[in-house]
């Protein structure tokens, strides 16, 4: 079966002033359907702009990007992207902004009232699979970051998008609620059927939540190892101590490390050391 996500040789410039940087290069990369996939890396490996890329919210200078078989040109219905800050109508209730989605802006003079009331029966499961019924009439001022990301979760997945792409979304949110936020992305990933790819800086959330995890190397930025996660498809945090999970880690933080390029320089601490002792009295 062909893949929902099929990158060939990607590669993507950017101008910074005089300088040309290479941000990605030969990237190639399948995702299957429903597949759940986390980028990791070290800083400035391309990740975002991968995921940017994926959107359709930059455009690629080599190789090609198909989603569903079709060329990607630019953003989509068919693709929804959630960040890491919330962004949220601040003048909208819980409910307004699920259901003012992209889509339904878009086709606004064509609405039939048969497509409001599909609307908002859609925003209505949405809501109730994200916990939110309660606070439908809430304004986002008065949610908890997590209950906001809840929302944006929601108004992402409204228009029925085939893929979801997450950059850090849980990047703000206390540890407790990442917890509980990753057993819930993990529930919409299965009942919404989406393929997913997510970006995150944390190697544990992108095993836990992950099919495969792909670490990126910087400079250029490129896929240097993929992992497959060997653990079953219903996931409990109890797993996070398994050895094979912590033997994954330490694998994937090596890997990090070792592409990072910020290696310890030994000896230069030690002369840092040595200059910075009080001089020996006479
Ligand atoms: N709009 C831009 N203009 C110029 N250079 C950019 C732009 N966006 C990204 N870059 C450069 O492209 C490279 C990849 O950046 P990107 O933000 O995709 O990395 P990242 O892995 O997401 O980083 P981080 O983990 O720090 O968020 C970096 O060298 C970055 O400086």
């Amino acid at each position: 079966m062909a893949a929902e996500i099929e990158i060939r040789a990607l590669g993507k410039w950017f101008d910074e002033g005089a300088r040309r940087v290479e941000a990605l290069r030969a990237i190639d990369l399948d995702v299957a359907h429903n597949e759940f996939v986390t980028l990791v890396g070290a800083s400035g490996c391309g990740k975002s702009t991968l995921l940017r890329v994926l959107a359709g919210l930059e455009t690629h200078d080599e190789g090609t990007i198909r989603v569903g078989g079709q060329p990607v040109h630019g953003p989509g219905a068919d693709r929804a992207m959630v960040f890491q800050h919330y962004s949220l109508y601040p003048w909208l209730t819980v409910e307004d902004n699920v259901k003012f989605s992209r889509r339904l802006r878009h086709g606004r003079e064509n609405l039939t009232l048969a497509d409001v009331e599909a609307a908002s029966g859609r925003a209505d499961a949405l809501l109730a699979l994200m916990g939110l019924t309660g606070a439908a009439r809430a304004w986002p001022n008065q949610l908890s970051g997590g209950m906001q990301q809840r929302v944006a979760i929601a108004r992402a997945l409204m228009g029925r998008p085939r893929i979801l792409l997450m950059d850090e979304p849980f990047g703000a949110l206390d540890a407790q609620t990442r917890e509980v936020m990753h057993d819930l992305i993990r529930h919409v990933h299965r009942v919404e059927a989406t393929t997913l790819v997510f970006v995150t800086h944390d190697v544990e959330e992108a095993i836990y939540l992950a099919d495969r995890v792909v670490v990126l190397a910087p400079r250029p930025g490129r896929i240097d190892t993929i992992y497959p996660v060997p653990l079953p498809a219903q996931r409990d945090p109890d797993m996070k101590h398994a050895p094979e999970f912590l033997a994954l880690k330490k694998e994937i933080l090596a890997r990090i490390r070792a592409t990072s390029g910020m290696k310890t320089d030994q000896g230069l601490l030690e002369r840092l050391n040595r200059a910075t002792e009080p001089a020996a009295q006479p």
